[in-house]
């Protein structure tokens, strides 16, 4: 029923758009048909292929053709995207994605292809069709083809990256800091060039907007990129229709409408291709990113990591009233684990416990190894006592998970040094890690295994305060 309304809605909208004498200069059910089938390959089953059947007929009708002459058109429709579909499920798997360049350069082959058969089944079929809304089945043909590729290579590549750019908005990936209005510049600056085109006029005034889509594919997603460039092709072809950039008023109008199809249709590859050249640039450098921010071997944050997203958390929460916990953790007498057990026993060790950490933390806790058997901890909004229950919760995880390497069997311990302060205070994370260093050092003194607090109400010297709590 889905297939049937969507077929239906989108082919309405290209038959309303449909020229006196020619086919729709807009029209997007094959594009989008194929763009859904593609995403969910379970509805290209009969039952989908029938109903989408129906739904390009009963457009049709609606609008006044016959059944014989609307059941000839909507098969070379379907031509269109049971080849694209079957070219979709030929390709090599490492091209079919969009998260690669290399995948739009497939994916306009592939329109390029599926845009072919349908004009070649629009020939065949053109006796048919023809004597209706062409001077012959070759211009049919031509119409056809130029039609079905501007439609694929402009809605394909924002519905096909359409899923990812909405999973990664759910997760929260996309959040962009809302006060920062140049983000707007490129949209802005694509609107004013449209305009600039229609005031310009003549063929060279396309090229205008070239430059504002550029920015707009090196500054958003490719989902938003393809839906800005899908946006101004539209516009372009509405602006020449209605006489607004003169280009169709001479000559033949039927090959300057192929043409000018033709033309729209390769000067959005450029944007496309840069939109998806920068997100998977973007994409290897976040991952760069997150690799230097994480250590290898346990997973948790590096050093470098740490500080940077531990600085961050201190100043969003600096002059709040918001509590913090900053932790020193250190297992007891490693040295002795490599000794005994050797190196790899001791980095399953460190791995084991970094896991078993993780497993208590919530989402927004950092931790961080900042060198050898040294990690730390920045909780915020913990009160005195869950801080406390938090630090013991890890110490016992610790102490209750013997390690099993081969036949060997490790128990390892764990002192943490904690520093709980009331509100959020002023000094510098080095600062506060120092006071977590001191309490953990009287944790190491008192004989190990256990946790020791200082309570601050803001940075002050924790000798002042210091509440051992073993
Ligand atoms: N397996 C392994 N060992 C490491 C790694 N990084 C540091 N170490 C070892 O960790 C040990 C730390 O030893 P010490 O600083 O003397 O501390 P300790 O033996 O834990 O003693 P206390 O901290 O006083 O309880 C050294 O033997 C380092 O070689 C690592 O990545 N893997």
């Amino acid at each position: 029923m889905g297939v049937l309304l969507l077929v239906l809605f989108t082919a309405w909208l290209g038959i309303a758009t449909r020229p006196v004498g020619l086919l729709a200069s807009f029209w997007p059910a094959n594009a989008v048909l194929l763009g859904l089938f593609i995403l969910h390959p379970q509805l290209a089953r009969p039952e989908g292929w029938i109903a989408a059947l129906a739904g390009y007929v009963s457009a049709d009708l609606f609008m006044g053709g016959d059944l014989l002459f609307s059941l000839r058109l909507s098969l070379v429709n379907l031509a269109f995207v049971a080849s694209g579909l079957l070219l979709v499920r030929l390709m090599p798997r490492r091209f079919r994605s969009l998260r690669r360049p290399s995948g739009l350069l497939a994916l306009f082959a592939i329109c390029l292809l599926a845009s072919g058969c349908s004009a070649l089944a629009a020939v065949l079929l053109g006796h048919l069709v023809s004597p209706r809304l062409f001077a012959t089945a070759w211009e049919a043909g031509a119409s056809w083809f130029s039609a079905d590729l501007t439609n694929a290579v402009l809605i394909l590549p924002a519905m096909l990256s359409a899923p990812e750019f909405f999973s990664r908005l759910a997760s929260g990936r996309h959040s962009r800091r809302r006060d920062d209005l140049w983000e707007f510049a490129p949209v802005v600056a694509l609107l004013v060039s449209l305009m600039v085109c229609v005031g310009v006029g003549g063929p060279a005034s396309l090229g205008i907007v070239v430059p504002a889509l550029l920015w707009c594919a090196l500054s958003y997603s490719l989902f938003i990129s393809a839906l800005l460039t899908l946006l101004a092709c539209v516009w372009l072809f509405v602006a020449v229709s209605l006489g607004l950039v003169p280009l169709l008023d001479a000559g033949n109008d039927f090959a300057r409408t192929v043409a000018l199809r033709l033309g729209i249709t390769l000067f959005a590859l450029g944007p496309l291709t840069v939109a998806s050249i920068n997100q998977a640039r973007n994409r290897e450098l976040l991952a760069l990113r997150q690799r230097a921010d994480h250590d290898i071997l346990t997973g948790a944050l590096s050093r470098r990591g740490f500080f940077r997203r531990g600085e961050g958390l201190l100043r969003q929460h600096r002059g709040t009233a918001t509590p913090l916990v900053v932790m020193m953790l250190d297992l007891d007498h490693f040295k002795r684990v490599n000794d005994r057990h050797g190196h790899a026993v001791g980095d399953e060790v460190l791995r084991s416990f970094a896991g078993g950490v993780r497993q208590i933390l919530r989402q927004s806790d950092l931790f961080g190894r900042l060198g050898g058997e040294e990690f730390a901890l920045v909780l915020s909004g913990l009160t005195e006592a869950d801080a406390l229950g938090m630090a013991e919760r890890i110490r016992s995880a610790v102490a209750r998970r013997p390690l099993h390497a081969g036949t060997d069997h490790v128990v390892a311990t764990l002192s943490i040094g904690l520093a709980w302060y009331a509100q959020t205070p002023a000094g510098t994370l080095d600062e506060l890690l120092a006071d977590a260093d001191r309490a953990l050092y009287q944790a190491k003194d008192e004989g190990r295994d256990r946790v020791v607090m200082v309570t601050l109400a803001g940075r002050e010297s924790p000798e002042l305060s210091a509440l051992p709590l073993a």
